[in-house]
């Protein structure tokens, strides 16, 4: 459906590239369709409370967030959610299990946007269709018992979605956004700011500064009516490092080296260290090995290594989105990821890794 400019003002100055324009559900009419209920409510307050906990070295565990690197089939990612949950059970007493619940992909280039974006993944781009798809699964994995973690890329679906997560993240390409900042920091959750994909730390640290403190700025409200939205600031951002084009920054050196500047910047000398993308130089057979080192630093005692993100589905490897064959059930579309097994025996690595820790401060 085209919508009309104002009749004040000339149609030749306006939407000149706006091929068509089409009403976006409003978050209310989302989240009545589709209703957080009370008692999964009280989860995320508890679950978002769990991570800041860690985050605050008052929990000595390691968050791990763990999940595909997009969903792009909500029925898979639900079933890795069903193997997830045994296994975040049995690792409680030193890992505080978060189900990496991606729908929004920033590409460096051009590529699929994500499953909010473009649910039928042929660049129909049925917003609407993706923004239900996703809060429907949001539910499915909370029911499941486990806590949602998501990056925040469009301002705009955070209101459809964002009562569901425990976690978020901003990325490596938009940290140095005032947008994604000021973003922050209204958001109910701890985030996440990762390094920048140049490897730059101190746009990260700049973002976690930007984001500690109230903003104002313009976005919609739960009507989706345009509003001002006034923050409070978010006290529970921290650092992710993630490795750059250049290389991993996961070693003990680097690991010192972040936790210099954040305290030059008197922030928390607090980090979590995502094992793929420039950590892995984006093979996924090499998070295992990233995440045995991250472990062996945390055993060796390093209280300032809070977390650990890894990338990882059903099936190993990643697979092209083409239009002319069948997907592989359980497999990415976007960044390649471990398999089911090699994740199980990664996540028992690190709940050991803590143990030693645990050992070693007692
Ligand atoms: O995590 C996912 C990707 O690394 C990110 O979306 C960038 O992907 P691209 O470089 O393939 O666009
Ligand atoms: C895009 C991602 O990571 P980064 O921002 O670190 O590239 C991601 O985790 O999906």
């Amino acid at each position: 459906m085209n919508t009309l400019p104002s009749q004040a003002t000339p149609p030749a100055v306006v939407d000149r590239r706006i091929e068509k324009t089409v009403p976006l559900i409003t978050p209310l009419a989302l989240h009545d369709e589709l209703p957080l209920s009370n008692a999964l409510a009280e989860a995320v307050v508890a679950q978002r409370q769990a991570v800041a906990d860690v985050l605050n070295g008052t929990d000595d565990r390691l968050l791990v967030v763990v999940g595909p690197c997009s969903v792009h089939d909500a029925k898979a990612a639900l079933e890795y959610a069903e193997r997830l949950k045994p296994i975040a059970e049995r690792l409680s007493d030193g890992l505080l299990v978060v189900m990496r619940v991606y729908f929004e992909k920033p590409r460096s280039t051009l590529g699929w946007k994500g499953l909010i974006n473009d649910p039928d993944l042929d660049g129909s781009g049925d917003v609407n269709k993706g923004l239900r798809t996703a809060r429907a699964l949001l539910l499915e994995v909370l029911a499941q018992g486990l806590p949602v973690g998501c990056e925040f890329l469009d301002p705009i679906t955070p209101q459809y979605i964002a009562d569901t997560v425990g976690w978020g993240a901003i990325g490596a390409r938009t940290v140095e956004s005032q947008v994604h900042r000021q973003l922050s920091s209204g958001l109910s959750m701890p985030i996440g700011m990762k390094n920048r994909p140049d490897g730059s730390i101190g746009t990260a640290v700049d973002a976690i500064k930007a984001a500690a403190v109230p903003h104002v700025f313009t976005g919609i409200d739960h009507d989706g009516a345009p509003a001002i939205l006034h923050t409070r600031g978010n006290p529970d951002c921290h650092l992710v490092l993630r490795g750059s084009d250049a290389g991993p920054n996961y070693d003990a050196d680097s690991v010192a080296g972040a936790q210099e500047l954040l305290r030059k910047a008197g922030v928390a000398e607090r980090v979590v260290i995502d094992a793929s993308h420039g950590n892995s130089r984006k093979d996924h057979r090499r998070q295992p090995e990233v995440a045995a080192e991250i472990g062996e630093q945390v055993a060796s005692g390093n209280n300032a290594v809070v977390g650990v993100m890894l990338e990882s589905f059903l099936v190993e490897g990643r697979q092209d989105l083409d239009p002319t064959s069948e997907l592989t059930y359980g497999q990415s579309i976007t960044d390649a990821c471990m398999g089911w097994d090699t994740t199980e025996a990664t996540l028992t690595n690190l709940r050991d890794a803590v143990l030693a820790r645990r050992s070693t401060d007692a």
